[in-house]
Order: structure tokens, then sequence, then C-alpha cells
């Protein structure tokens, strides 16, 4: 028997936005930034040696110690709990979580609280994953159906997908499943990168970095835009000019525009051949979204970072707004969550790109797909995972890409423990 026996919260904040990392037009000056747990565990026969589960959630600086007190107040919900009796039905562990009578005012399954849900439902997670000896993705994927249907809470999203369905979704992924491992092991999962397209860097630094990601074999790169039409304009032609026709260019507004100025934005972007477009509006605004989504097509149209939970997935997914789902690790209540999204994306036939513009997002979206992969879509087909070239020095198990690929983690977790030294370096003082 392991138990869980403490919580503690750490409030981690990188000066990114000294260098511009990770600037767009919503967010002109991020502080890649972490509200970071710790669950301690006690086992039997384990004295001295006891598991710990790490999680975080993602923010841009200002709030982060808000998201740290929500996770100190999931406390007793957390500490107490038996691993095996999580293991035993993961979505009533899921459930439990989110289901405090009192906690769910402030929520629910939304802002600080959902965020910090995200957090420690991800470091159980890394529990599970250190306990069973296999990285996360693994230890997922190699469940067999019903015991995946088992992490999904399916309150709210019976009228678009029913267990039923979703068993049916993994039943038919179960097949072939030791292949696509195989296949992962050799080839990776293939990511775009972002990391030239930031919008605080300039048009010689953006060119080089256009460069350099077509040397390191990215076919795909992100940029930013929104701020100002003229810059958006001539800044993609010299990533086209550099990448030519035959690789692909996304953009991402980051929810700047409303949603009539989208359409027009886009339209005036179109001569430079976006794939997509990503967050051109609030991500709150489903209409909307299928609104652009029908104006500019054959431009798709991608949004789900900010997306706070499953129900407004669904609207999206199922309402016809979106082409491409970007899921994010912990914006929504961690994994459980997160598999419930990427069932509904394949009962829709809508391909996943995880979000991973971020710290530690990286580290943790690389499982999500390869579980999407192995064990619900069976494809990795038109799909790749973002990938950002920042702060990775600070994990004890960094995701490895090679050929613009991620390579599978083979360590035991969530690969999202950081260093003890980072930790005591960019614990924020408040100075
Ligand atoms: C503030 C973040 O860097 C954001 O720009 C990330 C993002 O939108 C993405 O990676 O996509
Ligand atoms: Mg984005």
């Amino acid at each position: 028997m392991t138990k869980i026996t403490s919580l503690r919260s750490i409030d981690l904040r990188f000066p990114t936005s000294l260098s511009l990392d990770g600037s767009d037009a919503m967010n002109p000056d991020p502080d890649y930034s972490a509200a970071y747990v710790i669950l301690g565990t006690e086992s039997e026969g384990l004295a001295g040696n006891e598991l710990e589960g790490h999680g975080l959630t993602f923010t841009i600086g200002r709030g982060n110690e808000i998201c740290c007190a929500a996770i100190n107040a999931l406390t007793h919900l957390v500490v107490g709990l038996d691993l095996d009796w999580i293991a035993e039905n993961p979505g009533r562990f899921w459930r439990h979580i989110t289901s405090d009578s009192q906690l769910r005012w402030i929520g629910p399954d939304k802002g600080a609280m959902h965020l910090a849900t995200g957090a420690v439902v991800n470091a159980v997670w890394d529990l599970l994953a250190k306990k069973a000896g296999k990285p996360v993705w693994r230890l997922v994927a190699e469940m067999s159906p019903e015991e995946i249907v088992s992490i999904v809470d399916f309150r709210y999203l019976t009228d678009a997908l029913t267990p039923e369905e979703a068993l049916a979704i993994l039943k038919k992924a179960d097949v072939g499943k030791q292949d696509r491992i195989a296949t992962l092991e050799r080839e990776g999962y293939p990511c775009y990168t972002t990391s030239a397209g930031w919008l605080g860097y300039d048009d010689e630094k953006l060119r080089r970095l256009c460069h350099e990601a077509i040397d390191q074999g990215f076919t795909h790169i992100k940029m930013k835009v929104g701020r100002d039409l003229e810059d958006d304009k001539r800044r993609l032609r010299i990533v086209r000019e550099v990448i030519g026709d035959e690789r692909f260019m996304m953009i991402d507004a980051n929810q700047v525009w409303e949603v009539n100025q989208a359409i027009d934005w886009v339209k005036e972007l179109q001569p430079y051949k976006p794939f997509f477009i990503e967050e051109p509006t609030s991500p709150d605004d489903v209409f909307g979204h299928k609104k652009i989504r029908e104006a500019i097509a054959p431009v798709k149209v991608a949004t789900g970072e900010m997306c706070q939970n499953r129900i407004v997935f669904k609207q999206m997914i199922a309402g016809g707004a979106i082409d491409i789902v970007q899921i994010d690790s912990c914006r929504m209540g961690g994994l459980n969550e997160v598999l419930a999204v990427l069932l509904m994306a394949a009962k829709y036939n809508l391909p996943v790109w995880p979000h991973a513009g971020g710290v530690g997002l990286c580290e943790y979206v690389q499982h999500l797909s390869m579980i999407d992969y192995v064990a619900v879509s069976g494809t990795k087909q038109g799909r790749v995972i973002e990938y950002v070239d920042h702060l990775h020095e600070h994990f004890i198990d960094p995701c490895v890409i090679k050929d613009a690929a991620y390579m599978p983690p083979t360590r035991p977790g969530f690969s999202i423990e950081m260093k003890p030294q980072s930790i005591k370096d960019y614990t924020f003082t408040g100075a």
C-alpha cells in the first residue's frame, strides 16, 4: 500500500520576458512559470525510499501564486489517498478531486481551481507511473480498453460520447498496439516548432531561426500574428522565402481579434498560405470559431490551449467549429480529462495537435500524443506536436527531439520532475 501523505506547492518563475521568448500579440512579455506540486508518499516496507509525485500547471507570471493557493486548497482531497484505490478506478478519483461542493463554486471545471486540478492530477499520474516502473504514455497505452475507459469521467459528455462508444474506439485501436509502440520507438512522434516565430523577435532573428529550423529537419513552423497587419505580411513573407512552398506554416493570433476582424485579417494573410489560424478569437466563442472556419476555408481553424474543459471542447468538436484540436496538458484537469478529449476527437475524426508553448508542456504532451497514437486514434497521420526550445535544461528527464520528432520517454513517470537546483534557483520570492 502506498499512501499520499503530503502536498507542497512551489511558485516557480523564469524570466523569459527578458528575451521575449514566448511573446505573442496578446501576451507580449510572458515569464514562463509553473505552479509546481510535490506529493509525498509512504509505502509499507519502503521507509526512507518513498516515491514523490511531481506535477505543474503553466502560467505566464503574475497569478502563479493564485494557482499555488488553489493547489493547496486541494490538499484535503488528496492527502490520505491510497494509490491502489486511485489505480482501481481513476475516473472515480477524478470525480472525487473535482467534486468538493464548496471549491466547486469557484469553478466548476474552469479557472485557477481547474489549473490546480491539472497539476495535482498529473502529479498523481507521475506517482502511478513511477510505482509501475513505466513512463506515463506506456502505462496508459498498454492498459486494456476497459481500463482506459475507467480513467474518464463522462459527466456532461454522453450526448456526444458515451462510455460504450469510447470502448468501441479503444477496442478498435487495441489491434496493432505493439506494432505502433515499435514504430514510436523507432521513429518518434513528429513535431513542429514555434521557437522561430515569437512576436518579439526581429526580422533578422526570425530569418536565422527559420534557417536553423529547416537544418534541424522541421517541416512545420508556427508564427505569431495579430499585432499589426503590415508587420504580419512582412514576417510571413520572410518565412515563406526561407521555408519555400513545400513546408507548412501555421499562424497563431492568441485571441486578439473580433470574429469578423479575424476573417478579414486571415484573408489578407492568405497569399502566404497559412495552414491554420490558431486562437483567432475568444477561446469560449464556439459560434465565433465556426463562423470563422466557414469563412476562411481552406485555411483551417485550430484552438484549445485555453479551452477550459471537456465540455467546451465537446461543443467545438461536435459542433464543427474547429479543424484541429489543441489539447493542453494542464489547463484542463490533467490526463483524465485530456483522454476524454482525445476520444471525442477520434470519434469526430479530428486530428489532435497538442499545445506546448510553455515550461514543461513539451515534457508533458509527448506522453499524451503517444497515448493517442498507440491506444486511441491509432494514427500519426496529419498530426504534429508543438515544440518550443526553452527551459528543458531544468528537467531531470527532458524531452528528446531527433530529426524533428519527439522520441518516446523511457524513464518512469510523467517527465515533469524538475532538478532540485532549478527549483531552488527559480522559486519566486516576490522580489
Ligand atoms: C504565451 C505563450 O508563449 C503562448 O504564446 C504560447 C502559444 O500560444 C503557443 O505555443 O501556441
Ligand atoms: Mg497558441
